[in-house]
């Protein structure tokens, strides 16, 4: 079909790829990595061919013409902190990403997937509101130590696109409300959301909040120095470690819930009591963001692949539906909001942002 966009969404446990047209979803498929095939990579941008291949495959088999794509869009990774929006890959974007400059992390490659796709098939190559997206309060900055400051790094995209369905479900606009949205993915990232910014989020992947399916979280910080000390890690293994060698990873060596819940189910309880240990902390980072609306929350959601348990789901429940009402969105909403990022420059609604010119205002304190 005339008009197909070429959407790529690289996550730390899964390639997804969909193509749209005239706001149809044309094909869509969720490629899931085991711990083992990613294990098997020393670096993000070893995954690059593998996941191009998968692309390529997914062309083919759903008889995708490449005169029919006029757009490859891709998840946003880790770059500089910037205001919400599509941006047009550019090449100090893919150097920022390549040279891992703001860190590393499976999303970086989304960028640099579409940009190849863009210039085989001599089409643009955009990405929409990347896991940087900053509109922090000043205060939420304060890490505790001078010279560090806490930075915005979470599922933008999808927390925004969640978070905006379940209030308009529920006959509320996202920038008069106060909404919790927990996405819990391969990472897990808790925003708070207020009048349609979100003034705060528990990062997702620098080592806060809970743990995840492949990530510590936060950790007793005297004893995660005595680990480096001990093992001589590099501070790129010690990224490695927090984020895709930890959590339930390093308790059960897998990352995929959908096993684990099976186990649990047969009463495996070593699994159980990590599963609730990550429920228990999730609800507690929740309990966080509750504080930082001040009590005032219309909604809390549970969104992102992990959702899709109902075991999990019942737990965090238990320990946060006193604070608001909780909806779950099982899965993501990602890829149709790539796209719809795409056709808003396309029908001139939205101009395709300049990533080098692009900053954050931030307030000079003192
Ligand atoms: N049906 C399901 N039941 C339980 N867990 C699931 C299900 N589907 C996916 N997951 C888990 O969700 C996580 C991936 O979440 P997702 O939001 O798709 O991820 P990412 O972008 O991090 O790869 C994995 O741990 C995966 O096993
Ligand atoms: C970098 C934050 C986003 C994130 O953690 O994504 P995944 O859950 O897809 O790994």
């Amino acid at each position: 079909m005339k008009n197909t966009v070429l959407v790529i969404n690289p996550g730390s446990t899964s390639t997804k790829v969909a193509c749209f047209a005239e706001h149809q979803l044309l094909a869509e498929e969720t490629i899931r990595h085991t711990t083992q095939e990613i294990s098997s990579f020393k670096s993000i941008f070893d995954q690059l061919d593998f996941r191009k291949n998968l692309i390529v495959d997914f062309i083919e088999k759903n008889h995708i013409k490449p005169e029919d794509l006029i757009a490859a869009v891709g998840r946003g990774g880790l770059l500089k902190p910037i205001p919400g929006g599509t941006y047009s890959v550019d090449d100090e974007m893919i150097e920022d990403l390549k040279s891992e400059k703001y860190s590393t992390h499976a999303s970086n490659l989304g960028a640099v997937l579409a940009n190849e796709f863009a210039e085989l098939y001599g089409i643009p190559a955009y990405i929409v509101d990347p896991v940087v997206v900053d509109e922090f309060d000043p205060i939420a900055r304060i890490s505790g130590l001078e010279g560090i400051e806490r930075r915005s790094v979470g599922h933008a995209l999808n927390q925004k696109a969640a978070g905006r369905k379940v209030l308009a479900d529920n006959g509320y606009a996202y920038e008069e409300s106060n909404i919790i949205v927990a996405h819990l993915g391969g990472g897990i990232s808790i925003g708070a959301h207020q009048k349609g910014r979100m003034i705060d989020v528990v990062n997702g992947l620098d080592g806060e909040g809970p743990y995840s399916p492949e990530r510590t979280g936060g950790l007793p910080l005297i004893e995660f120095a005595r680990v480096i000390q001990s093992k001589g890690l590099s501070i790129a293994e010690a990224k490695a470690l927090i984020a895709g060698n930890g959590g339930i990873k390093s308790y059960l060596n897998e990352t995929d819930l959908r096993i684990i819940d099976k186990k649990i189910a047969a009463g495996d309880q070593k699994a159980q009591y990590y599963i609730d240990g990550m429920c228990y902390q999730i609800a507690k980072s929740i309990g966080e963001m509750a504080t930082v609306l001040a009590g005032r929350v219309d909604f809390i959601v549970l969104t992102g692949g992990v959702s899709y348990s109902a075991y999990i789901v019942d737990q965090i429940k238990a320990n946060i539906e006193w604070i608001a009402p909780v909806e779950v969105l099982p899965g993501e909403m990602e890829m149709k909001a790539l796209y719809e990022g795409v056709v808003r420059v396309f029908e001139n609604r939205e101009p395709a942002r300049n990533y080098k010119e692009a900053n954050i205002k931030k307030v000079e304190v003192g």
